[in-house]
């Protein structure tokens, strides 16, 4: 590129400043302008009310719609905030094919945000997501095309440009012919972790932006290893789906489900940062407890469950972890999921089969013909629950006559007595007499239609005829009796363990109806691989509506014994017509050296393309007792700090792992500890147990006990679990052991890492 080339672009960035000045000023005034307005309806509708429903609702609708013109001059202006910062980040110049061939070709400068010249009308700055944008991310300079509206439009891109533009300075920029590929891409990569996770808006991949762009699948199925953007790529669909939908939905249309709050936390930078309002975002356990019946119990935290299995057996004789070991496995299981299938069938059958006669003085109030025609027939499009509550309702009804006669005899009776001479007292006194002639009657009917789903998931543990029947013949597993009565002392106790939740909120929400959410038209479930086959049943029938993001890597399920659900099987669950399968096969997080690493752990390497960026080989120190485990962190803390690591994490396998050392350090070493109560994710220095730490990222990691007790060949999982750990580095890894090694790293070939006596 030559000067005169470079000034031009110099040039133009000014005038593009100037242009977002001047709409900034201006956007100042909406702001303020429509603040007062919103102020003003409020206060007609707070000081001048009016007795009137209509003019009421015209006045509420007037704030609420003066109050999303006020939330859009608020985002607009924080949008021209953030392109003052840096305006745009690549440019393609275009030019169509004949028959619109224009002599010169466009040029498309893209940003986060499109702005328009106001005098000319001209796009100075296409927004990312813009059809003609996405050239940007799909094609390298020569014949490209783009789909908008009008069709498919063709045509050759004559110059691809990318820029670095920081606080409103050209600090970089080059022409490209390459995808925007390693130069910047490595550049990208190789700064140091932030405390909120980063848009890539810039460097988005072509494989990237097929799945953020798509708008064909209402189930996308993405898995890629550690790294390889898919939590980037979720919070980009997001956003392009705002773009897309945006006089549809709005934030609120979209829900994302994250493991943890941390996590939520950690994630919440990505979408502000491209000037849209963030997403909704909860956890599973968070929104199902959210409309929780018939729970007069504790809910046991999933992470509460995680560091008691993670923990291990107490001692070689821990039964009792043993056999819970044993629940969680059956509990998540899909033969457990068919006897919660088959219990629900079960009761159907025996709400409309064994349903009595009804009568009352040899008349029928109800026949078993009549409950049954209701309850299979007439109010089949209802829930178990409200079918019954309809019945008991229609049974009243029909009762209404005999009552009344019944309150007539008994009036007869009290005046006939001669006691009683007031009219209205013998009234009240008879209608006390007729319930109470009544109440057996009553109580039967309470009896046959009232259902709890609490106690009736209860008797699959009590009644063994019941479980025997309910099992149809499937495995069980040999530890059921102790199983059963773990559970039953459990719930004695007013407590329910996290396995049993999602079974029992199945059972819930299929005998009361679940709590349908249309609102949501966008689901997108990260870390996918933790969910279970049960936990996608309920999530169909909660957001039925909703089109689907499911993005997770099956070599980072975290947990020990809980069985998930494998793509296919999501694939079958949600049963979507339109649904694509996309694997991932780049991962930009680490070094060259700390992915063949982190590959070298796994019992299959999956196809994995590693960046080309190099760094240090991982390191393993051996200590030579336990007892110098602090110091021994302590130093490599400081040395990594002196290497340049501004993000440190020492991850532990478990939280009480990681409290011990915390304590053991002089004054934590300047480390906060991260526990599940933390609510936020605050790097620099951490010491964190691996389940919280999933899915974040640091520049240099520390695992301070990766010895064969700890991440042991007796337990599958540990090694996914030092897989998830060893790959949160982005620049450098450091394991330490006092004793014999994890036969996970034992078996590793020595040229992955140095080893250090
Ligand atoms: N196209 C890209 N350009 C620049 N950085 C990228 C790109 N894609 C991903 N990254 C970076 O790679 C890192 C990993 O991304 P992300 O956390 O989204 O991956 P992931 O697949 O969700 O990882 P994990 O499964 O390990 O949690 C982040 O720092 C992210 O910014």
């Amino acid at each position: 590129m030559d000067e005169l080339e470079r000034q031009s672009e110099q040039q133009r960035l000014e005038l593009v400043l100037r242009e977002i000045r001047e709409q900034l000023e201006l956007s100042q005034g909406n702001v303020s302008g429509s603040r007062k307005e919103l102020r003003a309806a409020l206060d007609a509708y707070w000081e001048r009310p009016t007795a009137n429903v209509w003019d009421q609702a015209q006045q509420i609708e007037a704030v609420a719609r003066q109050r999303s013109l006020t939330a859009a001059t608020y985002q607009k202006r924080a949008r021209l905030e953030k392109l003052s910062e840096s305006p745009y980040f690549g440019r393609i110049d275009f030019r169509e094919e004949a028959p619109l061939r224009q002599e010169r070709p466009e040029a498309v400068y893209i940003g986060i945000a499109s702005l328009v010249d106001r005098a000319g009308g001209a796009y100075l700055i296409y927004d990312w997501r813009s059809p003609i944008a996405g050239m940007f991310y799909d094609f390298e300079p020569g014949p490209a095309k783009y789909l908008c509206p009008a069709g498919t439009i063709r045509g050759e891109i004559t110059l691809k440009r990318q820029y670095k533009i920081v606080a409103g300075r050209m600090l970089s920029l080059f022409d490209t012919d390459l995808q925007i590929d390693d130069e910047i891409l490595q550049e990208i990569l190789g700064r140091s972790a932030d405390s909120k996770m980063r848009t890539i808006v810039a460097s988005i991949q072509r494989e990237q932006n097929r799945i953020i762009r798509d708008e064909t699948h209402g189930l996308l199925l993405v898995q890629g290893p550690a790294g390889s953007g898919k939590t980037s790529i979720a919070l980009h669909r997001a956003a392009y789906l705002l773009y897309l939908e945006r006089n549809a939905i709005t934030a609120k249309n979209i829900l994302i489900l994250s493991p943890n709050q941390i996590f939520s936390d950690y994630i919440s930078g990505v979408l502000p940062e491209l000037g849209e309002e963030n997403v909704l975002q909860t956890t599973f356990r968070e929104y199902i407890l959210s409309f929780r019946r018939h729970f007069p119990l504790v809910v046991e935290e999933r992470d509460a469950q995680l560091e008691y299995l993670l923990a291990g057996p107490a001692g070689p004789d821990d039964r009792a972890y043993a056999v819970r070991a044993a629940a969680v496995r059956y509990k998540s299981s899909p033969e457990f999921a068919q006897v919660i299938r088959n219990c629900l069938a079960d009761l159907e059958t025996e709400l409309s089969r064994d349903c009595p006669a009804l009568e009352w003085r040899g008349r029928t109030i109800m026949a078993p013909e009549e409950w049954r025609s209701l309850f299979r027939e007439t109010l089949a499009y209802l829930p178990p629950t409200a079918r019954l509550a309809q019945i008991k309702k229609r049974v009243q009804i029909q009762l209404r006559p005999s009552l009344h006669e019944l309150r007539r005899e008994k009036e007869a009776e009290i005046a006939a007595g001669g006691e009683e001479v007031n009219e209205k007292t013998i009234k009240a006194l008879a209608r006390l007499a007729a319930h109470r002639e009544l109440e057996p009657l009553l109580a039967e009917l309470d009896r046959l239609t009232t259902l709890i789903p609490f106690e009736r998931y209860r008797r699959i543990f009590e009644d063994d005829a019941l479980f025997a029947r309910l099992t149809a013949g499937n495995a069980v597993p040999l530890e059921w009796p102790a199983i059963k009565a773990q559970t039953l002392e459990w719930f004695d106790r007013g407590f329910i363990p996290y396995e049993d939740l999602l079974p029992l909120i199945y059972c819930q929400g299929m005998l009361d109806g679940f709590p349908v959410r249309n609102g949501i038209r966008y689901l997108i479930i990260d870390e996918a691989q933790d969910y279970s086959a049960l936990q996608y049943e309920i999530l169909k029938r909660l957001f039925p509506e909703a089109a689907w993001t499911v993005l997770g890597d099956p070599a980072q399920a975290i947990h020990p014994y809980f069985q998930t659900a494998d793509f296919e099987a999501v694939a079958a669950i949600l049963g979507m017509e339109r649904s694509l399968a996309i694997r991932l096969q780049r991962s930009y997080r680490s070094t060259r050296e700390i992915q063949s690493f982190c590959q070298g752990l796994l019992v299959e390497a999956a196809a994995v393309e590693p960046i080309n960026r190099s760094g240090d080989l991982p390191e393993l120190h051996r200590l030579a007792s336990p007892a110098a485990l602090p110091e021994t962190v302590a130093r490599l803390i400081g040395e990594l700090r002196a290497k340049g690591c501004r993000s440190l994490a020492v991850i532990c396998k478990t939280a009480g792992e990681a409290a011990a050392l915390y304590a053991a350090l002089p004054e934590g070493h300047g480390l906060s500890l991260i526990t599940r109560e933390a609510g936020e994710f605050r790097s620099g220095g951490v010491i964190i147990p691996i389940y919280l730490a999933k899915g974040l990222e640091f520049d240099g990691v520390l695992i301070p006990d990766a010895s064969a007790g700890v991440y042991s060949a007796a337990r599958p999982g540990d090694r996914q679990l030092l897989y998830i750990a060893c790959t949160r580095a982005l620049h450098r890894l450091v394991l330490c052991h006092s004793a014999a090694l994890s036969p996970y790293l034992a078996n590793l070939d020595p040229g992955l890492y140095r080893s250090i006596p």
